[in-house]
């Protein structure tokens, strides 16, 4: 098998659930799924269907309540706190609706935090994050501040910071929630690209479904269960807000 074509993410049995007025809602509910290295995935669902909820688990940020997750190979769900905390740095990259730059830093400085994060050599962090930021179209925005960016920019570097250390997977939240639509679909393409270069596993949770147009696949999350959907406009009322 290719390195391609390894699954990076292997998910099964996968249960949530939060306790509501003495009873325990299911969320989650044997959620299954896997994830190719480099494989782009779009994973759409009305609101309070859970994506949150899946992202957080995936990204080492909540505890699944059961079931098996491995990311590359490791078990994810056996880990303490200490090893989750190594996970989100080394393996996981988010990206946020709100972008969530640090205002006094610069594009380079803020996709170096990325880079440190990760525990990588800090002597090659600066060339790093100009690289990446360079092949996001920055180049000359290298050292400009968050508020001197539109909201696009700001979502570029805030892509740069999460995939300059080539993560073993990245979660999108919504990434393109705040930009208008010519944007958000370039912003979307460099992304996927970018992800694919590095060979992450990139999951992009939207209510947006042409997002869907864009990704190697659509999951739409439903009765906690992900079902593979074959085109996003083939189940409109999947994505109602
Ligand atoms: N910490 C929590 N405590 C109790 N209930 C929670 C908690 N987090 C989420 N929930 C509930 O779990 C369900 C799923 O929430 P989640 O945020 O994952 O949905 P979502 O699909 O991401 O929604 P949206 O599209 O609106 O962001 C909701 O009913 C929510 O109220």
């Amino acid at each position: 098998m290719s390195k391609q074509e390894q699954v990076v993410v292997a998910v099964s049995g996968l249960t949530k659930g939060y306790s509501q007025g003495g009873a325990n809602v299911a969320v989650l509910n044997g959620l299954k799924m896997s994830i190719r290295r480099g494989e782009s995935v779009a994973i759409l669902g009305v609101s309070g269907t859970g994506k949150s909820t899946l992202l957080n688990i995936l990204g080492g940020i909540d505890p699944a309540d059961s079931g098996q997750m491995s990311v590359e190979g490791q078990d994810i769900v056996k880990l303490d706190a200490e090893g989750l905390a190594r996970y989100r740095r080394e393996k996981v990259g988010f990206i946020f609706q709100f972008y969530n730059l640090i205002p006094t830093l610069t594009a380079v400085e803020n996709v170096m935090t990325g880079w440190e994060a990760a525990g990588k050599p800090s002597n090659l962090g600066d060339k790093a994050a100009r690289d990446i930021l360079a092949s996001l179209g920055l180049r000359d925005k290298l050292d400009r501040f968050p508020e001197q960016l539109s909201g696009g920019e700001q979502q570029r570097v805030a892509i740069a910071r999460a995939l300059v250390k080539r993560p073993a997977i990245v979660l999108a939240d919504e990434p393109t929630g705040n930009l208008d639509p010519k944007t958000a679909a370039a912003t979307t393409e460099l992304l996927l690209e970018q992800a694919r270069q590095f060979a992450s596993a990139l999951i992009i949770v939207t209510h947006n479904p042409s997002i869907g147009q864009h990704t190697d696949r659509t999951l739409v999350l439903r009765n906690g269960v992900l079902e593979e959907q074959q085109h996003a406009a083939s189940a409109p009322e999947a994505y109602a807000a």
